[in-house]
């Protein structure tokens, strides 16, 4: 199904808990919403029925994320259920610090492939960013992904005056290992963080001249991906970015049960666990959703098609 601004649904995002075991001074706590109750927790079988049901507007890949996945106990039966022959990738995002620990579990239950967060591998600097973290956990948790399968595996670094030094650091560390590069643009969430905020259209330039090979990633916001000596390198620019939004064909599951039209709104929910848990059919709820879709930075060449 399409959106009112043509756009399809491919992809799902789903929060799984809104907790972390670190705290990143630029957390956007995706998997937080107004709804801090514990009788919202989702379980691993009604995940499985809302991403079926997703399938029938068109998902056919999920990512879940958080907070943290791996600090849930059951995200090996939560893969398990979300598991349908009509999903052709499920993949999560996560800091990686116990990633070590679950990555083989997490392969047997289906998981294809992992994004690690990693913003620099000085130390110290990690720690300042996260408060809690130990890079050296996290950089023994991608080898041990990598090692059992769950690949692409890609790094994700995001790119903020304090940390951009250390991105060659970064390029070749994923070189070695074999990993793909996506370096995200930092989207300011407050006047406070905005001296952080680090314009990667010099480095998308200096990349894009250096590359053997660029792709555009049809269904996925129309991202860039440049080759650069076997390295791949995959540029995320959400901030102000009409085109990123025009191509968006995800759409998002709160931790607590909302359908969420867009990352960066909170005032579209749809309410999905209620219905689920009345026995309800939930496709009016996705139905809802997709309606309720806008592209977030708008672009003038954009027709609403219902105006
Ligand atoms: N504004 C916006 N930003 C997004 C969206 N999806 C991902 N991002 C940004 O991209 C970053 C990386 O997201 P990931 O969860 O690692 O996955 P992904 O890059 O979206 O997906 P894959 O490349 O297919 O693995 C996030 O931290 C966000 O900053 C989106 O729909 N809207
Ligand atoms: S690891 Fe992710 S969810 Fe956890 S604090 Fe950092 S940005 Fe937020
Ligand atoms: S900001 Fe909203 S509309 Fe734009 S790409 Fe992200 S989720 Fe899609």
């Amino acid at each position: 199904m399409k959106d009112r601004y043509g756009r399809e649904i491919r992809s799902f995002r789903i929060s799984v808990t809104n907790k972390c075991n670190l705290q990143c001074f630029y957390c956007h706590k995706e998997g937080h919403n107004l709804d801090n109750n514990n009788n919202r927790y989702i379980k691993p079988e009604e995940f499985g029925v809302i991403v079926k049901t997703s399938t029938k507007f068109g998902v056919r890949k999920v990512k879940i994320s958080g907070g943290e996945p791996l600090i849930r106990n059951d995200i090996c039966e939560i893969i398990e259920n979300v598991k349908d022959k009509k999903i052709k990738e499920i993949s999560l995002t996560t800091n990686g610090i116990f990633l070590e620990k679950y990555a083989e579990k997490l392969k047997d239950a289906g998981l294809n492939r992992v994004n690690v967060s990693l913003d620099t591998l000085n130390p110290k600097l990690y720690k300042e960013i996260t408060k809690f973290g130990d890079v050296e956990k996290v950089i023994n948790g991608i080898k041990k992904a990598i090692d059992v399968g769950l690949t692409p595996l890609k790094i994700n670094f995001l790119a903020m005056t304090l940390n951009i030094k250390n991105l060659p650091d970064i390029m070749k560390f994923c070189r070695n290992i074999g990993a793909i590069l996506q370096i995200i643009e930092f989207i300011p969430l407050n006047e406070e963080l905005k001296k952080y905020y680090y314009d990667i259209s010099t480095i998308e330039n200096e990349i894009k001249e250096k590359s053997d090979k660029v792709i555009t990633r049809k269904f996925m916001h129309n991202r860039k991906k440049y080759i650069v000596d076997n390295l791949e390198i995959e540029f995320v620019r959400p901030m102000d970015n009409s085109e990123f939004c025009m191509h968006c064909t995800r759409i998002r599951l709160t931790h607590d049960g909302y359908l969420k039209p867009c990352l960066l709104r909170d005032d579209n929910l749809v309410d999905v666990l209620t219905p689920l848990r009345n026995g309800e059919n939930l496709e009016p709820y996705f139905i809802e959703c997709i309606n309720r879709r806008e592209p977030y930075f708008k672009f003038n060449k954009l027709k609403n098609k219902n105006k």
